[in-house]
């Protein structure tokens, strides 16, 4: 399955979060994140891919969750999803994303992946997770979920 990653910038109770401007899930808001490269860890995917999407240096981030995401019967990505409270640099817009910061209790979950409001909370609240998504074979509709906290987390 192809491994991808999702990395959140916190700050102050308000989270970052990207307008995607291309690629899977193309219109909606997400976390940076995209495809681990070969040779590369899922950790320095999310780096990178933050580094592209939005011009952030992100410093240290852990490891919060993981999740498979399923199109029809077809696995389509296992997920990496980290969290980072260090950082440097002004997010900046770019031809693959464009940022904006969000309260927690403001997270625009109607214009986001329909799983990411099952989840969030416990990004938010510093729970790991652990979780597989069945959504339709056009990846419109969530079909099926499960979803277990407090799990033990290695990247
Ligand atoms: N159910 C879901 N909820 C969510 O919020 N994000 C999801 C998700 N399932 C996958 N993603 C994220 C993971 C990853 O960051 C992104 C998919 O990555 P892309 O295919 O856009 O990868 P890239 O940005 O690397 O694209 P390329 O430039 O084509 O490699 O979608």
């Amino acid at each position: 399955m192809q491994p991808a990653t999702l990395c959140y910038l916190l700050r102050n109770e308000r989270v970052l979060l990207i307008r995607k401007k291309r690629g899977l899930g193309k219109g909606k808001f997400v976390g940076p994140g995209g495809k681990v490269e070969d040779g590369e860890t899922p950790i320095e995917a999310a780096v990178r891919e933050v580094e592209e999407e939005i011009c952030v240096a992100v410093n240290d981030p852990s490891k919060v969750g993981e999740f498979e995401f399923v199109f029809g019967d077809e696995p389509k990505m296992f997920v990496h999803v980290f969290r980072a409270e260090t950082f440097s640099g002004e997010p900046r817009e770019t031809v693959e994303a464009n940022p904006r910061w969000f309260d927690f209790e403001n997270v625009p979950y109607d214009e986001m992946w329909e799983d990411d409001r099952l989840w969030m909370p416990h990004l938010f609240s510093g729970e790991t997770f652990s979780g597989r998504f069945r959504f339709d074979a056009e990846g419109d509709e969530l079909l099926e979920h499960e979803l277990e906290t407090d799990i033990d987390c290695r990247t």
